[in-house]
């Protein structure tokens, strides 16, 4: 049979895992999809540049167009990343008719739905399996083996740079700025590492989450975000010592026809399942209302596990071309979004507060939640021998999101409380 060909766009971290998994598994490949896979071209951007692999230099090109319109080329696998000139050649490619495996959140989230579009008027796939959770296979698992239930729910710890930072501040006290340049230099960053640590590309591969999990379309501007950048070594101790994990949570939630899609460093109570991923591994739990509850772990980033997802997508779309359905993968955000409005959104809330130690304190904070109607789980005061003040923490029960930031609004301007020093959002 007629080989396969590749032509590949980018040749860093993840186009150099594509290519050794091409060549190291083609006979694997080749017995499932009937033919052997080539790498025909490969875009960089500098082709002076020392690769960790040998390939053919006159496989090698700068320029794009060799790849998007050479007539020989069946699969286009996009590995370069950003939004331009990427969008515009994976429309060339789709224009030509080439099928396109793509790696790309950022792309995804938000130009998603005009991609896919393209595709479909063209009869060509598009997949995007290593956008989300590196090597989990977590986008065909929504899309197949969960399209006979009602997702309500999905949490995920998706970003591995800012897991594998929490969980080296956690168990070895070590410096953020550190950490993160150890990631940087593993390949699990991005090429703008705040994209991580600010919680963007959780938030990304979030609204790609929700959007096949709750069949709406859910842009990135539907979901709330905040990074790690501001969590302290002290922050994370306390969640230690109340029997939690930090964790940067991506959290997607369904009531009815409403729904909320948010990321933020989350105390996760330790018993839960995703407390206990740690370092660049990725989990995304997700609760359907048939299935109920299940968790999907593996590595999120690095070379090798995120090939192995771009390359799965690459063997799909071959089976898809044997049979002759490629592009026929029908509409899967169906529904109009309908988002949740903030005393719509319920959930448990960590609260350190620095107060002035005198009579009567505990009771003013206390009288506060109660006129908002926030109930509490436990209030505990403890002295602090670096603080001559004192400190209490609060964990709530479930309490709307705007009656908490009425209560919070409210501490600002309460004389007693000298400063709000944390308040995280609590799961488990
Ligand atoms: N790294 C990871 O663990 C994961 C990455 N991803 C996604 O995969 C994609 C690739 O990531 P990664 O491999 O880490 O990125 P790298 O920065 O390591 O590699 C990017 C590659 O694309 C080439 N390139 C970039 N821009 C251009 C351009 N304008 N013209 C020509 N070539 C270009 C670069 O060329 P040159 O080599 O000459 O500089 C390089 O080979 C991104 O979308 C990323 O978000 C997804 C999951 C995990
Ligand atoms: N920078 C990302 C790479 C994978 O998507 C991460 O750290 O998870
Ligand atoms: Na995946």
């Amino acid at each position: 049979m007629k080989p396969i060909q590749v032509g590949l766009l980018g040749l860093g971290t993840v186009g150099t895992g594509v290519v050794r998994i091409i060549e190291g598994h083609q006979e694997d490949l080749m017995s499932q999809v009937g033919s052997p896979i080539q790498v025909r071209k490969v875009l960089v951007k500098d082709m002076r540049k020392q690769r960790h692999l040998n390939i053919q230099p006159e496989l090698m090109t700068e320029d794009a167009s060799e790849v998007v319109f050479d007539p020989e080329i069946d699969v286009v696998v996009e590995v370069m990343g950003g939004i331009e000139p990427t969008k515009q050649l994976i429309l060339d490619a789709l224009e030509q008719g080439k099928h396109v495996v793509t790696a790309n959140k950022d792309l995804m989230a938000l130009h998603g739905p005009e991609i896919l579009e393209k595709a479909r008027a063209n009869n060509c796939d598009v997949f995007y399996e290593a956008s989300v959770a590196g090597g989990i296979p977590i986008i065909r698992t929504l899309m197949e083996g969960f399209s006979s239930d009602r997702i309500k729910k999905i949490m995920g710890i998706v970003n591995g740079t800012t897991n594998y930072i929490l969980t080296k501040m956690s168990q070895e006290g070590a410096a953020y700025q550190d950490v993160l340049k150890e990631a940087q230099a593993l390949g699990y960053a991005e090429s703008d590492p705040t994209s991580d640590v600010e919680g963007l590309d959780a938030a990304r591969k979030m609204a790609i989450l929700a959007t096949l999990g709750f069949h709406a379309t859910v842009g990135l501007e539907d979901v709330v975000v905040k990074g790690i950048s501001s969590i302290s070594k002290e922050d994370i101790g306390y969640a230690k010592r109340l029997g939690y994990e930090m964790k940067l949570l991506g959290i997607a939630e369904r009531q009815d026809d409403q729904i909320s899609v948010v990321v933020q460093p989350t105390m996760v109570k330790t018993s839960h399942p995703l407390a206990s991923v740690n370092g660049v591994f990725n989990a995304v739990y997700v609760y359907g209302e048939a299935v109920g509850e299940t968790m999907f772990y593996g590595p999120g980033a690095g070379e090798m596990p995120t090939a192995t997802s771009v390359v799965a997508d690459l063997v799909a779309v071959v089976k898809n071309l044997r049979i002759g359905v490629n592009g026929k993968q029908g509409h899967h955000a169906y529904r109009t979004k309908k988002l949740k409005t903030d005393d719509q959104i319920h959930y448990k809330n960590f609260i350190l507060l620095d107060v002035h130690d005198r009579a009567g304190v505990l009771a003013r904070i206390t009288q506060v939640f109660a006129e908002f109607g926030v109930s509490l789980e436990s209030v505990v005061q403890q002295p602090n021998p670096n603080n001559p003040d004192a400190e209490i923490i609060i964990i709530t029960h479930e309490a709307s999101q705007a009656s908490m930031r009425k209560v919070l609004d409210h501490f600002v301007s309460l004389d007693v409380i000298k400063e709000i020093k944390s308040a995280y959002r609590v799961e488990g």
